[in-house]
C-alpha cells in the first residue's frame, strides 16, 4: 500500500523564458510537521512555494495538495495560507480593516477571528494607525496574520522572520510550534540555519532549482 501524503510534488519542473527554474522536484509532506527550505539566493525556494500553492503551473509534473491536483482538479489548494514577499495591503487602512476586506472575500471569518489572528502575531487589533505607518516588522506580522486567519491546513512562509526583531522571532517560533501541534503542514524558507533547524522536522537544501539534500532532524518536542 502506498502511504498518503498531504502534499506531493511529482517530478515538478518549471521553465520561465526557456530557463529552467525548478528541476525534477519530488516532495512528500505530512500534516503536523514543519519543513525547512534552505538555499542560496535564486536557488528556487520561492518558485517552489509558488508551485505548491498554485500560483504557477509546472511545465512538467504535478502538485497534489489534500488529494487535489493543482491546475487540474482545482487552481489553488482548498486551504492554504501564504506569505510570499509583502502582501498587497492598502496603505490608508488600519491593519484590522485590511484583514477585514480580505476576510469579506470568502465570508468565513468573523471579526473576532480577525482580532485573534492579529493578537496571535503580536499586534494590537485596536491599533488605529494606518498600514503606511507600520514598521517593516509590523507589516510582516500583519502578513502572517493574514496567512493564518482562515485556519489553513497548509501554511507556506517565505522568509517570515527577515524583518522581525528578536522578540518577534521568538513569538513566531512559538506560534509555528503551536500550529504544528494543531496538525498543520508548515513550510518555511529561511536563510537562518539555526532558526530553521530549531523549528523544522525535515530540511530540504536547494541549489540551482533542484533539491540537492534532504535530512530528517528527528523527533521534536
Ligand atoms: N519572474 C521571473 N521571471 C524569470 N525568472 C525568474 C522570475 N522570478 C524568479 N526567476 C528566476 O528563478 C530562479 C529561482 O528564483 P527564486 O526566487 O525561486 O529563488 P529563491 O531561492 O527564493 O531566492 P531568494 O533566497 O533570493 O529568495 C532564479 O534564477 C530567478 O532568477
Amino acid at each position: 500500500m502506498t502511504e498518503s501524503f498531504f502534499v506531493k510534488a511529482n517530478n515538478v519542473s518549471k521553465e520561465i523564458n526557456k530557463q529552467p527554474v525548478l528541476k525534477n522536484i519530488n516532495l512528500s509532506l505530512n500534516k503536523g510537521k514543519i519543513y525547512g527550505f534552505r538555499g542560496k539566493n535564486g536557488s528556487g525556494k520561492t518558485m517552489l512555494f509558488r508551485a505548491l500553492c498554485g500560483l504557477i503551473i509546472p511545465t512538467e509534473g504535478t502538485v497534489d495538495v489534500g488529494g487535489v491536483t493543482l491546475g487540474k482538479d482545482a487552481s489553488f489548494p482548498l486551504s492554504v495560507g501564504v506569505l510570499i514577499e509583502y502582501p498587497g495591503f492598502l496603505n490608508n487602512y488600519t491593519g484590522f480593516k485590511n484583514l477585514k476586506m480580505l476576510a469579506e472575500l470568502n465570508d468565513l471569518i468573523d471579526d473576532e477571528r480577525i482580532r485573534e489572528s492579529i493578537r496571535l502575531v503580536g499586534l494590537d487589533p485596536e491599533d488605529k494607525r494606518k498600514y503606511r505607518k507600520y514598521s517593516l516588522g509590523m507589516k510582516q506580522r500583519l502578513g502572517l496574520a493574514q496567512a493564518i486567519m482562515e485556519k489553513p491546513e497548509l501554511i507556506i512562509l517565505d522568509e517570515p522572520t527577515n524583518a522581525l526583531d528578536s522578540d518577534g522571532v521568538e513569538e513566531l517560533k512559538k506560534l509555528l510550534l503551536d500550529l504544528k501541534n494543531e496538525q498543520k503542514c508548515i513550510l518555511i524558507a529561511s536563510h537562518d540555519k539555526e532558526e530553521l533547524d530549531y523549528l523544522s522536522d525535515e530540511i530540504f537544501l536547494m541549489e540551482n532549482g533542484k533539491i540537492v539534500d534532504h535530512y530528517d532532524l528527528g523527533e521534536k518536542q
